[in-house]
């Protein structure tokens, strides 16, 4: 390391253990006083817009209508004009005769001349009712006497009958819609109904979104080693549009104190509310600090929430707008975005809070949490025997899937350490209007199941899929959660996979086969051309070999054990819990070999040695058999179309011949 290089470091060590006196760390509750009671959480003034952009805005202001709508009493079915009084006892032996004044009230036409008695005006659906007239009579219950240019009236009129009257459907002066209320197209009829070309909406509060982080690449990018996708921009200024508010995306920022500084200045001069993502719990973190202390007055509100996800989430005000600095890590940003900053978006915005719904559910399992913060749980909720379940989703923070895919949250008061199982939990929806799947599955991946899914969706069965891992599926079954576990458990003792497995009451179906092997980078003479059994025997020997192993209890680490015996090479430590981790470890060059499906490794373009089948199988309680989503999906395995997609993916379709 040059002497420049080794300052950095130093620096940057120092920066980041520094970080922890700045996370003064506050109540979710305290942190939102104080945010609300620094940032006006109100309306921005209102602008005027053409009724064709009113569109998705919010109304500034209550509408009243400007006039009468219809604007005058008009006919409701094509007819003539009458007086009502006229048609007094009239029948069909001895119709009452009316004399036609001399104009057609067509559409449009404004009346010349008054119905007098005994008088009679041809008029159209929707024309305008002449004076003196009280009723229209249908022109199916007249007889039109040429020669004497009069019609026979055969029943009586009632007064009123047929008549539509100036404004019955909007009276002037009367306030049809309220500030507040978002314009769809319902809004839109109804305001030009009242001739309005324009109204005043809510001025869109703009939101400058960033992200910040040397890893950040936009999409579309082609990543390169260690960066990832920046989802936090996209996400949040999506949201931000979704509650009303218009996102100007500045996109990524390098973590550098200046180019940070220069990027905020420039967001804080052109929105109304700046949200950052990243780098408010690392070194980089009191860069933002230090920066956003500089901004203006009052600086910081907060910094730290004890809270989970969203620990060292960051609320600052400059020039009386809010800058807030959500955790990088997906999750917690997006959780933080919902609780702090979508309630100023639609204050500003004018809209009133999201309405959220909460429904009870019962936790399955026990669950474990931080003591003194508040921690939200993202969950699934699924049908169980007695009611709705929630099965905490197990991705962390970190994962963009656990806000993404969640149907909602619960939270683990500060108080507690954790929950018990069977515990009743409050689930706060996210997401409206989910329709409950017909299937739900759970267990462990695999993308043949995934295209299964889809033709199960051709046939107008909707599937969920939770992955918790072939146990936890089995589990779930058992539980009643599901109604199908998805599950490839090898039995060590008799070597059968799944079945032995199988309590009473569930039956197995059976899925299809996995081929496994050992994976390596193509080309590397260690492995290349040998068998799976030889090739580990030449790495094994190697001591700048290693491995990537699999977690304790999948059928993967079985084989793995079957291969390397009582060793411990290089890598034996390295336990990741999937196909994909254990191919990109080698794809990457952390690992050298390690055993994953063939699918896998052909994905990841890696040399493969076969070792043995994985019976990837379904298990489902006998009694629900019948119910059409899952009977549709039993009778969808083993159909030509279903092997088929399965042979394309590299999988075996059918139990086993043996
Ligand atoms: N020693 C400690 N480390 C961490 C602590 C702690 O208290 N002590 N807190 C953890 C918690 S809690 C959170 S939350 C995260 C938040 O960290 P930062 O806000 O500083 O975020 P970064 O370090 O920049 O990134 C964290 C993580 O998220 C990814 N990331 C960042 N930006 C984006 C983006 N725009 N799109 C997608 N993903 C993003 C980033 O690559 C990192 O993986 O810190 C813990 N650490
Ligand atoms: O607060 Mo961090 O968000 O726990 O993950």
């Amino acid at each position: 390391m040059s002497a420049d290089r080794e300052a950095e470091f130093a620096r940057r060590l120092a920066a980041a253990a520094r970080q922890e006196q700045f996370l003064t760390v506050m109540s979710r509750e305290a942190a939102l006083v104080a945010f609300r009671a620094a940032v006006p959480h109100a309306a921005l003034p209102p602008e005027t817009v053409p009724l064709a952009q009113a569109l998705g805005r919010v109304l500034a202001a209550d509408v009243a209508s400007p006039i009468d709508v219809p604007p005058f009493d008009r006919a409701l079915v094509d007819g003539f004009a009458v007086r009502a009084a006229d048609t007094e006892g009239a029948n069909a032996a001895r119709p009452r005769r009316l004399v036609l004044n001399r104009e057609i009230l067509a559409c449009g036409v404004a009346p010349a001349l008054p119905v007098a008695a005994g008088t009679a005006t041809p008029i159209a659906t929707g024309g305008m009712i002449p004076r003196g007239a009280d009723a229209v009579v249908m022109v199916e219950q007249t007889e039109f006497l040429e020669d004497a240019l009069a019609i026979d009236v055969s029943g009586p009129v009632r007064p009123g009958q047929f008549l539509g009257y100036a404004g019955a459907d909007m009276a002037f002066g009367e306030t049809v819609l309220r500030k507040g209320t978002v314009v769809t197209a319902r809004e839109i009829g109804m305001l030009a109904a009242c001739g309005l070309a324009e109204i005043a909406v809510v001025r869109r509060p703009r939101v400058a979104v960033l992200s910040t982080g040397d890893e950040l690449m936009a999409p579309g990018e082609q990543l390169h080693p260690g960066a990832i996708y920046d989802s936090n921009g996209a996400i949040v200024a999506a949201s931000v549009a979704e509650n009303g508010g218009e996102s100007v995306a500045l996109g990524i920022v390098r973590d550098d104190e200046a180019a940070l500084e220069r990027a905020l200045r420039d967001a804080l001069a052109q929105s109304d509310l700046v949200v950052l993502s990243g780098g408010t719990s690392k070194g980089a973190g009191d860069v933002s600090h230090r920066i956003l202390s500089r901004l203006g007055e009052p600086g910081i509100l907060v910094h730290g929430v004890a809270l989970k996800p969203g620990k060292p989430l960051c609320l600052a005000v400059a020039e009386g707008k809010a800058v807030v600095v959500l955790p990088g890590f997906p999750t917690s940003a997006m959780f933080t975005f919902h609780e702090f900053v979508v309630p100023l978006v639609r204050a500003l915005a004018g809209l009133p809070p999201r309405e959220e719904t909460a429904v009870p559910a019962r936790l399955p399992q026990r669950l474990t949490s931080e003591l003194g913060r508040t921690e939200f749980v993202m969950a699934s909720l699924a049908q169980g025997d007695d009611g709705l379940v929630a099965l905490p989703l197990p991705k962390g923070s970190g994962s963009v899937t656990a806000f993404s895919q969640a149907d909602g949250f619960f939270a683990v008061p500060a108080a507690r350490s954790g929950l018990e199982a069977g515990e009743t939990v409050s689930v706060v929806r996210l997401g409206a209007g989910l329709r409950p799947p017909d299937l739900t599955v759970i267990g462990s991946h695999c993308i043949g199941l995934d295209r299964v899914v889809g033709l199960l969706a051709e046939r107008g069965f909707r599937a969920r899929t939770v992955w918790v891992g072939s146990a936890g599926g089995l589990a779930a079954l058992r539980r009643g959660e599901c109604d199908l576990a998805a599950m490839h458990l090898l039995d060590p003792e008799t070597g059968r996979y799944n079945a032995p497995f199988l309590e009473p009451g569930m039956t197995l179906a059976p899925g299809w086969r996995r081929l496994q092997g050992v994976v390596f980078r193509a080309g590397d003479p260690r492995f290349d051309g040998r068998s799976a059994e030889e090739a580990v025997r030449t790495a094994l020997a190697d001591p700048d070999s290693v491995m990537v192993n699999r977690n304790a209890g999948s059928g993967t680490r079985l084989l793995v054990d079957g291969l390397i015996g009582a060793a411990r090479p290089p890598g034996f430590w390295n336990q990741p819990r999937s196909h994909n981790a254990v191919a990109a470890a080698v794809a990457q060059g952390r690992a050298d070999w390690g055993v994953a499906i063939a699918s896998v490794a052909e994905g990841y373009g890696l040399g493969f040695l076969p070792l043995a089948q994985e019976h990837y199988d379904f298990a489902y309680r006998t009694v629900d058999r019948e119910r059409p989503a899952l009977a549709a999906f039993l009778a969808l395995l083993g159909t030509a179309e279903a092997d088929a997609a399965l042979e394309s993916l590299g999988f075996e379709p059918g139990a086993d011949e043996a």
